[in-house]
């Protein structure tokens, strides 16, 4: 699936494309910490199954993952409960906006997938497990930081400060949620994990490195060891294929046609098992809350390589 591609050529090209679009989204006000980003940042990482690392643009500028961090806290909560978790948070797209609380009242406080706001907030919940939020944030930062090898990922104090400011719709969901016996802690504990796993601040080149145990059957490259079943990744990735884009999953499916998730940060991890792990950023987003080049940009990596897990191999 790698050979005979120039890969540097093709993500050059992709990043001057995208330079010139005039039409790049609008960047998420809605969080004090974001309004601010300037919208004519592009960033792409593309890691190899075979360990080489490929970028272009603004690779190396930190963003706000925003809920990129809803697969890396989803993969701990199902290390802690397992399968159990599933009686708490469903696996079925919801096809509504990912912070939408109509669904919940219908189907009594269990959130359709743990890639919306509901599903994240009983993820964070399920993290919490009893502990103090400090603890659960540091098991969330350590474990991101495990996964791409990479002691240098923060989290942005500020922007988790200012969602907890603006955060009501979040309150809200926690609440009622927990109204249905679907949350066991504080809604201000929850959320005190919840807004900082969303306020971790990282590269597309440490986001890509992060994604590739979904790349590898489970498995951490640099350590051999699984961070997860091959079966459980599988899942992952089947959610982010389903879920990852809220009420736009369908229509990124169509577009590039491989598992990803973003964020309101503009950010998107995209994964093709056995080939790639990849990274994009643009801050502009579509009117779904999704990274509106970030997906052009895929789209035209997808042609470009054939890589696609709906394509033949
Ligand atoms: N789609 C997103 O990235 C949303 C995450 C954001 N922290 C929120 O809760 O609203």
């Amino acid at each position: 699936m790698t050979e005979g591609l120039d890969l540097d050529a093709i993500l050059t090209e992709i990043a001057g494309d995208m330079a010139r679009e005039e039409d790049r989204g609008k960047v998420a006000d809605y969080i004090p910490g974001l309004a601010g980003v300037d919208p004519r940042h592009f960033g792409i990482a593309v890691v190899l199954a075979d360990g080489t690392m490929h970028v272009a643009g603004d690779a190396d500028v930190p963003f706000s993952i925003q809920s990129i961090s809803k697969v890396f806290a989803l993969t701990i909560a199902l290390g802690k409960v397992g399968d159990q978790l599933w009686r708490r948070v469903g696996h079925e797209p919801s096809g509504s906006a990912f912070n939408s609380i109509v669904q919940l009242e219908a189907e009594h406080g269990i959130p359709r997938n743990p890639f919306i706001n509901a599903g994240a907030i009983v993820v964070s919940d399920v993290i919490l497990g009893g502990s103090r939020p400090t603890e659960a944030v540091g098991e969330i930062l350590r474990f991101t930081r495990h996964l791409a090898s990479d002691e240098g990922i923060r989290i942005d104090e500020d922007v988790a400060q200012g969602e907890k400011e603006t955060g009501f719709r979040n309150m809200a969901l926690a609440n009622y949620m927990r109204a249905f016996g679907n949350l066991d802690h504080a809604a201000e504990d929850v959320l005190q994990v919840y807004f900082h796993q969303c306020a971790l601040s990282m590269t597309c080149r440490q986001l890509a490195m992060a994604g590739r145990y979904l790349m590898a059957g489970g498995a951490h490259p640099d350590t051999g060891h699984n961070v997860v079943s091959a079966l459980r990744a599988r899942r992952i990735n089947a959610l982010m294929m389903m879920c990852g884009h809220y009420d736009g999953s369908g229509e990124f499916s169509f577009r590039v046609g491989m598992p990803g998730k973003s964020g309101v940060g503009g950010g998107i991890l995209a994964v093709v098992p056995g080939v790639a792990s990849l990274a994009v950023w643009s801050p502009g987003l579509n009117d779904r809350g999704n990274s509106q080049l970030g997906a052009l940009a895929l789209q035209q990596l997808a042609v470009a390589t054939g890589w696609s897990v709906l394509n033949p191999r």
